[in-house]
């Protein structure tokens, strides 16, 4: 049963199909790489979806988790633990947040955070109950759940799924005339991502941004920006708002707050968004568990004093150029900041997950998406020989095309 192809067959005929993996079953990670159950060894540029920012298996986190693990895991919000005032501390210290909502995935801080600025446009802004509206950005990613899949324009996510909740207004990202025209008296809320992932790594235009905020500050809109996947030094700053001169209202974040280890996430806000829940109208069993929270202490502590984000930055632009210099007839962009990264290939190039294949021949594991992107997000620990060896690879295989 321990074989590559066995374990591929158990999961084909066991498991729903809701994913279309590469076929490597990989079994040890380690910083940058990782093996497959012969021994092949890959170089990540997926990162677990941006998750593992802090490389594979991390020591100190590791530690950090072992050590909480003797002591204690999980205690319910019912009672008070010792990690968390020190999560919520680290936390708002490092982004300047006044407060603080541990969750555990990132769907759960997007749906937390719908529900906190329904709240507050309700108890704060004056805004009829069961009329709030909030508004996203056409290819949207927030993730899976009922709430999100709602507002969400890709159809894969969203056909067939319904009915949704209602009081979801959907424009054009980037397009700031769209977003004007679209806010009412109603709106309570704009919820985007600084540079869309899943949509295939857009950066929005220079000032963008800025003008959402202005908008939103001047109709009292709160900004909701999902640094998910951008956040925590993916983009080579701290967070993504970083790059546009923006602070947000609410802030998400999630995947790499724990390194990979263990689902942690947060909603972070001024004291006005998050402070409208009153006990008993929200919460999570494990959600704040200390466990979860040393974790992610670890995380973030790696992330910070291991150089981590401005090694992002550095690499990133190496990354991007080495790219950007490979000759082919098939690559349409390269885009990206920091190590959040995609080549984009023509269409006639007979789509990405060919070429993802033949990456991995080579030893890399990179993820197409939407049909004609290759996603480029490697751990943020990955050393200047490490990118250049990656770009060969990448210059072979797409420029042989
Ligand atoms: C921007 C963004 N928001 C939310 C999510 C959902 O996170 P999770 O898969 O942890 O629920 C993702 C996942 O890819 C994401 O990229």
């Amino acid at each position: 049963m321990n074989t590559t192809a066995a374990l591929i067959e158990t999961e084909y005929r066991l498991g729903a199909h809701n994913y279309k993996p590469l076929d490597v079953v990989l079994s040890r990670g380690e910083g940058v790489y990782v093996w497959d159950m012969e021994g092949n060894r890959y170089l990540d540029c997926l990162s677990a979806y941006s998750a593992v920012n802090q490389g594979h298996c991390h020591p100190k986190i590791f530690q950090a988790m072992m050590e909480q693990a003797q002591k204690l895991t999980l205690t319910s919000r019912a009672f008070r633990n010792d990690q968390l005032a020190h999560f919520y501390e680290e936390i708002a210290a490092l982004t300047g947040s006044h407060k603080v909502l541990p969750m555990n995935s990132g769907a759960e801080a997007v749906e937390t955070a719908v529900k906190a600025v329904r709240k507050w446009g309700y108890e704060v802004k004056g805004v009829a109950e069961n009329k709030a509206e909030i508004i996203v950005c056409s290819n949207n990613f927030h993730g899976r759940t009922m709430g999100i899949v709602g507002f969400s324009t890709d159809p894969d996510a969203r056909t067939g799924f319904g009915p949704f909740a209602p009081g979801f207004k959907v424009v054009p990202f980037g397009d700031i005339d769209a977003f004007r025209a679209a806010i009412t008296e109603n709106t309570v809320a704009f919820l985007v991502e600084p540079i869309q992932g899943e949509a295939g790594v857009l950066v929005p235009t220079p000032g963008y941004f800025p003008a959402v905020r202005e908008l939103c500050t001047r109709h009292g809109i709160t900004l909701i920006l999902d640094e998910i996947q951008t956040g925590l030094g993916r983009t080579g700053k701290l967070l993504a708002e970083e790059h546009e001169g923006i602070e947000a209202d609410v802030t998400l974040i999630g995947k790499a707050l724990s390194g990979g280890f263990y689902p942690v996430s947060a909603v972070l806000s001024n004291s006005e968004v998050l402070g409208v829940l009153k006990p008993g109208q929200h919460g999570s069993t494990f959600g704040g568990n200390p466990l979860a929270c040393a974790i992610a202490r670890a995380a973030l502590k790696a992330l910070t004093e291991e150089g981590m984000i401005e090694n992002s930055a550095r690499m990133g632009d190496r990354f991007q150029k080495g790219l950007t210099d490979i000759r082919s007839n098939i690559i349409k962009e390269v885009r990206g900041r920091g190590l959040m990264l995609a080549v984009e290939l023509v269409p006639e190039a007979g789509g990405a997950r060919k070429y993802c294949e033949a990456l991995k021949q080579l030893g890399i594991l990179a993820k197409d998406t939407h049909g004609d992107t290759i996603r480029i997000a490697p751990p943020l620990v990955i050393t200047a020989e490490q990118v250049d060896w990656a770009v060969e690879q990448f210059a072979k295989v797409l420029a042989s095309a």
